[in-house]
């Protein structure tokens, strides 16, 4: 404003054009000890205001073709509309916007990311029909995946979701998920509003830092908490609008995404400390304000905070870190299931020597749950740990190991110091394993000699390749086969196919905790445990060997279907709570607490049941009797 003296306030009145320069409308504004005149700024009444009423707001204004502008809206908007949380966090160009869409238009989806050998152009144009009917109608989506389930898994799912999450940002159409972001600090309590549902049974979340085993994909590692889900809801019959897929972007150290111009994550590097515990906290806090009951799997944090973080919430809240914890469950089971078809007993797991090729949250949660079922079935703690010889990227570990070895390894360190750094071969010569596991994201990882050396102090070598996705395995089915000349038992992380040697077929399963994590959190949800406890997680191994037929062991399968899915995660629920009411951790006002009490076991099997999402159409109106049958 321009201010004037007080003396000339008394041509105020009707001087100058109306519209121009010199705008008649004088007032008098009181500055300290004295009154001012002040000029008004000059009425144009030819300015249109930019904006435009939206009576919508959050994701109905996403969903609404008209005024989606997804990606390109700013952070005003994005406050006004309550889009907070919805949308990832850089704003994108509307230029931007128009050259990602050409350069679909030109060259396909396929050709526009870049490419991962094991996922073909064949998956990607399937992942995308799916993706796009998912869109559109979800319950026909769950019906389709659910009856196909184990041809479908590999596409929402490892190893397609792998690729799908390299280029997340290339690929990104439509809003699903929650994006947080340190941009977001003290406001996630009121940003969780945003979200459409007022209940929400289950939560994935991951700060995208070690995906699969491709590394740090910062936020487009939403695309694997989007897959994780797509499982819950398929495989354990939660409902898609009772689950919510959260990332928390906390920056990228990964400067080929930093880079890229598309790339729609916060461009810092990862925030560290205290401040990224603090910003976990305050998400924490944020959704168990508004969905108190809520079971959350954390998914694919790096191992420097995954076991800190579970370490961190485990006796508080109703969680579980699906890596660590899912992981071993599912490989505990496996062995379970590699012994029966050997025709031995769970207890002989107490005879086994694991090597282990890889010291992050996977290999060590494996071994840390191995030896815990190893002292289960009566060896001392010390006993236990003697069978595991472990390796990590420097070689094996023992107590010469030089440096700091993280607290969850040490105890696992080979006491001879004189074999530090040993190579596999070396180690498997010495060790003479009968279990092989890798979770080391090498693929390729073992060789015909690994193999070789293994198969001749080791009638069936169960040779287990965990790292994901399939580019990522350490060996695939078919070199397992030859190499151990069609004695091995094989598991891998991503789907292999069977193989046949000597003109005998050969199985082989998929060691995933994807056969664990659906039931295990329908468990924990429907049962309203308050928390995951190790024994809830032992039982789980322990009935995902019962789901296995005689006819699949008799093949050397040492899990079961994984068409099968919604039965292996019934069973798995209904110990899960059966162990949760053992270890008294089910919440007082637990309904299937009391269902197991009055009517036991099959009771409960029939209320988990009835509390699982089927993907039928239910009438959205009254029918009367006749019509819609
Ligand atoms: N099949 C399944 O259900 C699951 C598989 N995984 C897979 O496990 C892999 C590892 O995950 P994290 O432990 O979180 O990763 P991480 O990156 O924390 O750990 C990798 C470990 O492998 C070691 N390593 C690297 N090169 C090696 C080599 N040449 N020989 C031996 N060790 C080597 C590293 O030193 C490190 O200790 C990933 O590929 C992931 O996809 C993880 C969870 C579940
Ligand atoms: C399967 C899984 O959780 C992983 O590879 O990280
Ligand atoms: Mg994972």
């Amino acid at each position: 404003m321009q201010r004037k003296t007080s003396s000339s306030l008394l041509g105020l009145v009707g001087r100058g054009g109306v519209y121009g320069r010199s705008c008649p409308h004088r007032s008098l504004v009181a500055t300290t000890g004295s009154s001012e005149e002040v000029e008004p700024p000059p009425y144009n009444p030819d300015v249109k205001d930019r904006s435009v009423i939206v009576r919508k707001k959050g994701v109905e204004v996403l969903h609404d073709p008209w005024w989606n502008k997804g990606t390109s809206f700013n952070y005003v908007e994005r406050d006004a509309l309550s889009l907070r949380g919805l949308l990832p966090p850089c704003e994108i160009p509307f230029s931007k916007q128009i050259e990602r869409f050409m350069k679909e238009y030109q060259h396909g989806i396929a050709h526009v990311a870049p490419k991962d050998e094991t996922v073909t152009p064949e998956n990607i144009r399937k992942w995308k029909a799916l993706e796009s009917l998912q869109n559109r109608n979800e319950v026909l989506f769950y019906k389709i995946l659910l009856d196909n389930f184990e041809d479908m898994a590999p596409i929402v799912y490892t190893p397609t979701v792998g690729w799908c999450c390299q280029n997340f940002h290339l690929i990104y159409r439509q809003a699903r998920g929650l994006f947080i972001s340190e941009r977001d600090r003290g406001m996630m309590s009121s940003l969780v509003y945003n979200w459409p549902a007022s209940k929400i049974h289950a939560i994935v979340v991951t700060d995208g830092s070690r995906v699969l085993g491709l590394g740090d994909l910062g936020v487009n590692g939403l695309g694997i908490s989007i897959g994780k889900l797509d499982i819950y809801c398929a495989g354990a019959g939660f409902h898609p609008s009772r689950v919510m897929p959260v990332v928390i972007d906390v920056g990228t150290n990964n400067e080929s995404l930093l880079n890229h111009p598309l790339y729609f994550g916060l461009r810092r590097r990862r925030l560290e400390g205290d401040e990224y515990y603090e910003l976990i906290d305050e998400f924490m806090r944020a959704v168990l304000a508004r969905y108190p009951n809520v079971l959350i799997q954390f998914e694919d944090f790096s191992t420097n905070h995954a076991q800190a973080l579970l370490d961190r919430y485990r006796e508080h809240h109703l969680v579980f870190n699906d890596d660590i914890q899912g992981t071993a469950t599912t490989v505990l089971g496996g062995i379970y299931g590699a012994l029966a078809v050997k025709g031995s007993q769970a207890k002989d797991i107490t005879e086994q020597t694991i090597v282990v090729c890889g010291a992050g949250s996977a290999g060590m949660g494996v071994v840390q749950f191995l030896a815990k079922a190893m002292t289960k079935h009566g060896l001392s703690e010390e006993e236990a740990r003697e069978r595991f010889w472990i390796l990590d990227e420097d070689g094996l570990i023992t107590r010469g190991r030089p440096g700091n070895v993280p607290s969850f390894v040490k105890p696992f360190s080979r006491k001879d110091a004189g074999m530090e750094g040993q190579d596999l071969l070396s180690t498997i010569r010495e060790a003479k394993p009968t279990i092989l596991i890798g979770a080391s994201t090498v693929g390729g990882l073992f060789t015909s000699e690994h193999l070789e050396a293994m198969s001749e102090s080791c009638d069936r070598p169960l040779v287990m390749p965990l790292s994901n996705p399939t580019s990522k395995l350490e060996c695939t089915s078919e070199q397992s086969a030859q190499w151990t000349k069609g004695k091995g038992i094989f598991a891998a992380g991503s789907p292999q196919p069977n193989c046949v040697y000597d003109g005998q077929e050969i199985a082989s399963s998929q060691a995933n905790n994807m056969y664990i994590f659906p039931g295990l959190a329908l468990g924990a949800s429907v049962g309203k445990c308050k928390i995951i406890t190790d024994n809830m997680l032992m039982s789980a191994s322990e009935s995902l060997v019962n789901c296995i037929t005689q006819e699949d062991l008799s093949k050397g399968s040492i899990y079961p279907k994984l068409s099968m899915i919604r039965d292996i995660s019934l069973e798995i629920a209904c110990s899960v709570i059966e162990q949760a009411v053992v270890d008294k951790v089910v919440k007082a006002d637990s309904r299937a607490a009391e269902v197991l009490e009055e009517q036991g076991r099959e009771g409960l099997k029939s209320f988990v049941k009835s509390r699982m999402f089927q993907p039928n159409y239910d009438p959205l109106v009254y029918l009367p009797p006749g019509i819609g049958e």
